[in-house]
């Protein structure tokens, strides 16, 4: 389990998180979602330990957490299975096995054809495949993942999205997922946590009953409208706090 409690976070002069309790349990894929600037980054990089909080408590019991970024983050010199298997070598498994690994998880997200390609020579979403990969690689039970499909057009992203669902179920892996995107908050999470801005806090939190599989368009969009029709929800959204005051 995942636990954060009574987290508070200053930048300077800047409150940028404040009372914020959060948990993820394992196998459970909790979606943060919020609008710029309200926090979420700064929250995924505590909950992941890059950042000490001000105020408040984190612990892990996890085996392993990884991070995914917003950007693939691979090394332009090292072909696919070499950035695969990273962490691997970080941790010290021998080469062979090393390999194996990468190239089983290659193929398993679509990359068979693609094992010695640089970087440079992959398209967006299959760069992010790749950091993705490099993060099961090392056999996280939990993964943390910053906005990792931001960058990709509408039908990559929704490709990208049913294949992490799928590596998710099927390894029963647990995962925290920042997005600005309601949708895909929606579409990805047993749970929603809607987050408001200045200083960041958790204003509404929903569990989503309906199966992954079922998520289909027309539910999404009706989730997001129906959750957009929360006060808490829609104040965050829809009336930020510089439109209000311009
Ligand atoms: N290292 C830092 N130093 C100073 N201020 C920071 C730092 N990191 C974040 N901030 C500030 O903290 C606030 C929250 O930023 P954060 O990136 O966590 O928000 P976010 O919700 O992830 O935004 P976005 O969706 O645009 O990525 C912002 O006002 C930002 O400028």
């Amino acid at each position: 389990m995942l636990k954060l409690e009574m987290v508070g976070h200053d930048f300077g002069r800047e409150r940028t998180l404040e009372g914020i309790d959060l948990t993820v349990a394992p196998g459970e894929s909790v979606c943060l979602v919020g609008p710029s600037g309200c926090g979420k980054t700064t929250l995924l990089r505590i909950a992941a330990g890059l950042v000490t909080p001000c105020e408040g408590r984190v612990s892990d019991d996890f085996r392993r957490s990884t991070v995914v970024f917003q950007e693939p983050r691979l090394l332009p010199w090292r072909r696919l299975l070499d950035n695969i298997a990273l962490g691997l070598k970080a941790m010290g498994v021998p080469q062979q096995e090393r390999l194996t690994r990468a190239r089983a998880l290659a193929d398993e997200l679509g990359l068979a054809e693609r094992h010695d390609h640089y970087p440079h020579e992959l398209s967006g979403g299959m760069q992010q495949r790749v950091a993705l990969a490099r993060a099961l690689a090392v056999d996280a039970d939990l993964l943390l993942l910053d906005e990792p499909f931001s960058a990709l057009d509408v039908g990559l992203r929704s490709e990208a999205q049913t294949l992490l669902l799928g590596l998710l179920a099927r390894r029963n892996i647990a995962s925290l997922l920042v997005t600005h995107d309601l949708t895909e908050a929606l579409r990805l999470g047993h749970r929603v946590v809607v987050m408001s801005p200045s200083p960041g806090c958790i204003v509404h939190e929903q569990r989503i009953e309906r199966p992954f599989a079922e998520r289909d368009t027309a539910f999404l969009y009706e989730a997001a409208g129906a959750l957009l029709r929360q006060p808490a929800v829609a104040e965050s959204f829809l009336f930020h706090q510089d439109e209000v005051s311009a």
